[in-house]
């Protein structure tokens, strides 16, 4: 798959199929989308999704990014799906100010010259948010493309979006976030030394310190999955600050069942299946290790069900 910042310019013969928007999560919805253009493939088009490097309204407000997804992890994702080209645009404020019509003829037809577009029945886009599924529509009569304006797909009532999710996230609901996004919500990074205070209580543990950039559930116990290298452990992980040792610095710290192999400098991936309790404050290591004892019992039996 290729990656870009830039709009691409497909070569002579080249054709484009396209979902716009912002992609947040590559939710079950968005999945949907990405369906859509894969099915172009066939007609010999490129799957393109093109999004933007940070949501326009993060833009406007200033406030820091953090998404269900990094834009790494977006792309890897992108590229499982058998997406061809993810483009990541800058969101400058040319773009911003672009008028639709623009953007589209410009960008969609002259650049990439897209066959096939697929999005959702609320996507706008361009100045003002003027452009809309019945602008394009209309633009692909002129320019000789067809648009599919995708049914939003729901759970229940609600319409699955990245705000739906999120807020299931921020309620650290993890059984739901994972049935919203069709994949099991994780965060990487590398095995990290710890003050080494775990094992002195049988409990030794991995630490990692996530991206900035990263959404990550509550602070509190979970029970997980980690992948690390070619092997898959089920463990319990706590995400925050270890008030009974007052850290000064967010991390997302597992205890793995049945692994004995000295792990720093690896690469982890940490799945949430399950909030367990929040984080909180013991009196020692050794009150601290009592509950452990039970988060662990706890976490076989949610396996040993889940594995069924
Ligand atoms: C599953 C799990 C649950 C934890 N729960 C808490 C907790 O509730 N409160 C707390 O202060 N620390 C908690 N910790 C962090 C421990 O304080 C930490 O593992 C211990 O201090 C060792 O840290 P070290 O790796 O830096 O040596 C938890 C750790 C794990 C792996
Ligand atoms: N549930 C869904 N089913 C089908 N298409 C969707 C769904 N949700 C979003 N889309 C479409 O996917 C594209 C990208 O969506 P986008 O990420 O911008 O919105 P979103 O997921 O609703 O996020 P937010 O909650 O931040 O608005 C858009 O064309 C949008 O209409």
């Amino acid at each position: 798959m290729i990656y870009t910042t830039d709009v691409p310019r497909l070569g002579g013969g080249e054709t484009s199929a396209v979902t716009l928007g912002k992609f947040d999560g590559l939710h079950r919805g968005h999945q949907k989308l990405m369906n859509c253009i894969r099915e172009k493939k066939e007609d010999n088009c490129k799957a393109v999704i093109f999004t933007f490097d940070v949501s326009p309204v993060v833009r406007l407000l200033h406030t820091p990014a953090k998404g269900l997804l990094t834009n790494e992890e977006r792309e890897e994702l992108a590229c499982e799906r058998g997406m061809d080209i993810l483009v990541e645009c800058p969101f400058t404020d040319e773009l911003m100010h672009m008028e639709a019509e623009v953007f589209v003829k410009e960008f969609l037809v002259n650049r990439m010259h897209v066959k096939y577009l697929a999005v959702g029945p609320d996507f706008r886009f361009g100045h003002d948010r003027a452009g809309s599924p019945a602008l394009l529509d209309d633009m692909g009569k002129t320019y000789g493309f067809t648009v599919d304006v995708v049914e939003k797909l729901k759970d229940g009532n609600r319409e699955i979006s990245s705000t739906y999710v999120r807020e299931e996230l921020e309620k650290g609901n993890m059984e739901k976030v994972n049935e919203l996004l069709g994949y099991v919500y994780f965060t990487r990074g590398e095995i990290v030394h710890g003050r080494q205070l775990g094992r002195t209580i049988g409990v030794p543990t991995a630490n990692l310190i996530p991206p900035v950039c990263k959404k990550l559930p509550p602070n509190g116990v979970y029970i997980t999955r980690s992948r690390i290298g070619d092997k898959i452990y089920q463990g319990i992980t706590n995400v925050g600050y270890k008030p009974t040792v007052a850290e000064h610095f967010l991390g997302v710290e597992t205890y793995l069942f049945d692994c004995d192999e000295d792990l720093y400098g690896q690469d982890a991936e940490v799945r949430f299946y399950r909030y367990l309790r929040p984080e909180r404050k013991f009196a020692s290591l050794q009150e601290l290790k009592g509950q452990l004892d039970v988060d662990v019992q706890k976490g076989r039996e949610f396996f040993k069900a889940f594995d069924k």
